[in-house]
C-alpha cells in the first residue's frame, strides 16, 4: 500500500513539475515579471512546500527534486521555443548561443568591446543579426533613420528602467509614456537652448583656464602629465557648476578624486548597461552588493541636489537645477524630490563623462597620427590646428567671447566630427511598436528589440571614404579628400537622433571646440618619445573600452609645455 501511495505520489508530482514549468514559460513569455520578486516568490514557494513535505510526507517525497524538475522543464521549454521556427525572429541570422539567452550580450556589454564583435558578426551574417532571443542588431544607415527617427517613435527598451525600478521620473530612464518623457525634456532643454546656454560661458571659460593651470601643475620634471584624468576632473568641475551651480563640495582639479567618485560613476554605468541587457537579472543584482555602485552614485547626487536646494545656497546664474527646481511650466506643478534627485544622477553622468572621454581621444588622435596620406605627404593636425585657431583668434584672450567664431573653423570641427566618429560606438536598443515594421526594407515584428550597429555604419566605407578606419578631419570639410570623397553626415549617431536624442548636442559641440581651442593655444603638447617607455599608443588604443561609458584602461600621458604668448594672458 505504501508503495502505491509513493509510486502515484511521485509520478503525479513529476507530471504536475513538468506542466507547471511549461505554463511558466507560457506566462513569463507573454508578461515577464521582475527578477526580484520572481526570486522572492520562488524562494517562498520553496521554503513552505519543503516545510509541508518535511511535516506530513518525510519519507515518500524529496521535494527538492521536483523543483529541480520544474525549472529543468520551463528552461527547456524556453529554450525550445527560442531556437525553433515558432519564434518571429527564427528567419533572422545570428550565432546559436546569442538566441537562446541575453546573458551572451550581457556579457560582452561588460567586456568593452562590443562595437568590434557586432561588426564581425554583421561581416558574417549581413545586415540584420539576432544578437538575443529577441533582439535583432542592424546595420544600415537607412535603418538609423527609422529606429530613432520621430516617424514611429520606438521605446527604449527594458535596458532603460530605472534601476531598483524606482517611484520616479528622470530624463533618460524609461517612461510610461512617450507624454511624459517629452514633458520632462522641455523643462531639461530650456537650459541648453537659445540665449540660456550662454550662462555656462564664463564658468565654462574659468574653469578651462584651471584645466591649463592643473596641467601645469601636476606635470613632473620631465614635462609628462596624465592628461585624461586631468579632463575628466575638469568635466566634472565644470558639471558641478553648470548642473548644481557649484553645490558639489568636490573640487577635483585642485584635490583630486581620493574617493574614486568618477570610478563609481563608472562602474555604475558599466552595470547599467551590461546587466541592464537582461532586466530580470538587474532587478537582482540592485539587492547584491554588486549593486552597490549605483547606489552610492544616487546617495552622492541627491545629496547635491539637497545641498544646491538648501536656503543657504545662493548662485548667480540660472544652473540646470535651477530649471528643474522652478518644474514643469505646462502645469505649473513642481517636480517631487524623487525625481529631482534621480534627474541629478543624469545631469552628473551626462554632463561630465561623455565629454571627457571624447576630449581625451580627440588628443590622442591629434597627438598620435602623423597620418600619410595615399600622396605620401605627412600631416600633422595639432599644429594645422593651431595655425587655424591663431589666424582666426590672434588675441587668445578673447577666446571666451568669440565661441561663435569656433563654430566656422574646418579643422576644429573636423576634429571633433572624426573623434566622435570614431570614439563614440554607442549601443542604443528600442522596441518595435505592436504591428511591427518595415526597417531597410525587411519587416521586423512588434515587440522585437532593435540597435543600430552605429559603430559598423561609422566606419562603413559606403558612408566614409577615403581610408574609413583612419583619422582623417579634413573628411568633414568639402573636397579637401577628392572628387570621390564620401561623408554621410546622418550616419554619424553619436548623440543619437529623434525624441532621446541627447538634449545637449549642440552645448557638447560648443564645450568640446572651446577646450580644445584653449588648450591647444595655450599649450604646445606631444607624446612622449617611444624610447622613454612612458607611452604606447598602441596599448592606449587597446585600452580603450565602450559600455555606454567609455572608460580609459590606461592613461593618456603628454608631455606639455605652456606657449610663451599666451601663458601670459592668463
Ligand atoms: C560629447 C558629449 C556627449 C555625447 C557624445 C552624448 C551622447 C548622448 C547620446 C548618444 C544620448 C542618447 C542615449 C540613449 O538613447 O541611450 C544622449 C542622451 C542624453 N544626454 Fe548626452 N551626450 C553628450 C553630452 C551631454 C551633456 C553635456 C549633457 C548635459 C547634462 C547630456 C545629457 C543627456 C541627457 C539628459 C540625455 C537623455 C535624453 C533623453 O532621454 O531624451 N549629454 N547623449
Amino acid at each position: 500500500m505504501t508503495a502505491l501511495i509513493d509510486y502515484v505520489a511521485n509520478n503525479t508530482l513529476f507530471v504536475i513539475s513538468i506542466a507547471t514549468g511549461v505554463l511558466t514559460w507560457f506566462f513569463l513569455n507573454r508578461k515577464p515579471i521582475r527578477g526580484d520578486y520572481a526570486v522572492t516568490l520562488y524562494l517562498l514557494a520553496f521554503s513552505l512546500s519543503y516545510i509541508l513535505n518535511r511535516t506530513f510526507f518525510p519519507s515518500i517525497i524529496s521535494i527538492s527534486k521536483y523543483w529541480g524538475i520544474h525549472i529543468f522543464s520551463a528552461l527547456l521549454t524556453t529554450i525550445l521555443y527560442r531556437i525553433s521556427p515558432f519564434h518571429p525572429l527564427n528567419a533572422f541570422p545570428g550565432p546559436f548561443w546569442w538566441r537562446i539567452t541575453n546573458l551572451k550580450l550581457a556579457y560582452v556589454s561588460s567586456q568593452g568591446k562590443r562595437h568590434l564583435i557586432f561588426h564581425d558578426l554583421h561581416q558574417k551574417y549581413g545586415p540584420y543579426v539576432r544578437i538575443g532571443p529577441d533582439v535583432l542588431s542592424i546595420n544600415s544607415a537607412q535603418g538609423l533613420q527609422v529606429i530613432y527617427g520621430n516617424t514611429h517613435h520606438m521605446e527604449k527598451s527594458d535596458a532603460y528602467i530605472t534601476p531598483g525600478h524606482l517611484d520616479a521620473v528622470a530624463l533618460f530612464f524609461k517612461q510610461e509614456t512617450k507624454n511624459i518623457h517629452s514633458r520632462r525634456k522641455r523643462i531639461w532643454s530650456a537650459a541648453f537652448t537659445g540665449s540660456n546656454v550662454l550662462q555656462f560661458v564664463t564658468p565654462l571659460n574659468n574653469r578651462t583656464w584651471q584645466l591649463v593651470q592643473c596641467i601645469e601643475n601636476r606635470k613632473d620634471r620631465n614635462n609628462v602629465v596624465d592628461l585624461s584624468t586631468c579632463l575628466a576632473h575638469w568635466s566634472y568641475d565644470f558639471m558641478g557648476e553648470m548642473v548644481f551651480g557649484g553645490a558639489t563640495n568636490l573640487e577635483l582639479m585642485r584635490d583630486g578624486d581620493p574617493n574614486g567618485l568618477l570610478d563609481g560613476l563608472k562602474t555604475a554605468a558599466t552595470a547599467l548597461d551590461s546587466f541592464g541587457q537582461v532586466p530580470w537579472l538587474m532587478d537582482i543584482i540592485w539587492h547584491l552588493p554588486f549593486g552597490s555602485s549605483m547606489h552610492q552614485i544616487q546617495h552622492r547626487a541627491a545629496a547635491m541636489m539637497r545641498k544646491r536646494q538648501g536656503a543657504g545656497w545662493k548662485v548667480d546664474m540660472s544652473d540646470l537645477a535651477s530649471y528643474l527646481l522652478s518644474g514643469d511650466p505646462s502645469t505649473g506643478q513642481h517636480l517631487p524630490q524623487g525625481d529631482l534627485d534621480l534627474d541629478a544622477v543624469v545631469a552628473i553622468q551626462g554632463g561630465s563623462d561623455n565629454t571627457a572621454i571624447i576630449l581625451s581621444l580627440a588628443f590622442f588622435y591629434l597627438l598620435s597620427r602623423r597620418v600619410t596620406t595615399t600622396s605620401g605627404n605627412q600631416t600633422r593636425y595639432y599644429d594645422q590646428l593651431y595655425t587655424e585657431l591663431r589666424s582666426a583668434i590672434p588675441d587668445a584672450k578673447y577666446l571666451d567671447i568669440n565661441m561663435n567664431i569656433l563654430t566656422e573653423l574646418p579643422i576644429l570641427n573636423g576634429v571633433i566630427n572624426e573623434t566622435l566618429r570614431l570614439g563614440s560606438p554607442f549601443f542604443l536598443p528600442r522596441v518595435v511598436p505592436s504591428g511591427g515594421a518595415d526597417i531597410a526594407g525587411r519587416f521586423v515584428p512588434g515587440g522585437t528589440i532593435v540597435a543600430s550597429a552605429a559603430y559598423s555604419q561609422q566606419i562603413d566605407a559606403e558612408n566614409f571614404w577615403p581610408e574609413p578606419m583612419e583619422f582623417r578631419p579634413e573628411r568633414w570639410c568639402t573636397g579637401e579628400l577628392g572628387s570621390e570623397y564620401k561623408t554621410n553626415r546622418s550616419a554619424l549617431a553619436s548623440f543619437s537622433l529623434g525624441p532621446h536624442a541627447c538634449v545637449a548636442k549642440s552645448f557638447a559641440y560648443q564645450e568640446l571646440r572651446f577646450v580644445i581651442a584653449r588648450l591647444v593655444l595655450a599649450l604646445d603638447m606631444w607624446l612622449p618619445s617611444s624610447e622613454s617607455n612612458l607611452f604606447d599608443p598602441k596599448a592606449f588604443e587597446d585600452g580603450v573600452v565602450n559600455m555606454r561609458t567609455t572608460m580609459l584602461l590606461r592613461p593618456l600621458l603628454v608631455c606639455a609645455e605652456m606657449r610663451k604668448s599666451e601663458g601670459d594672458e592668463n
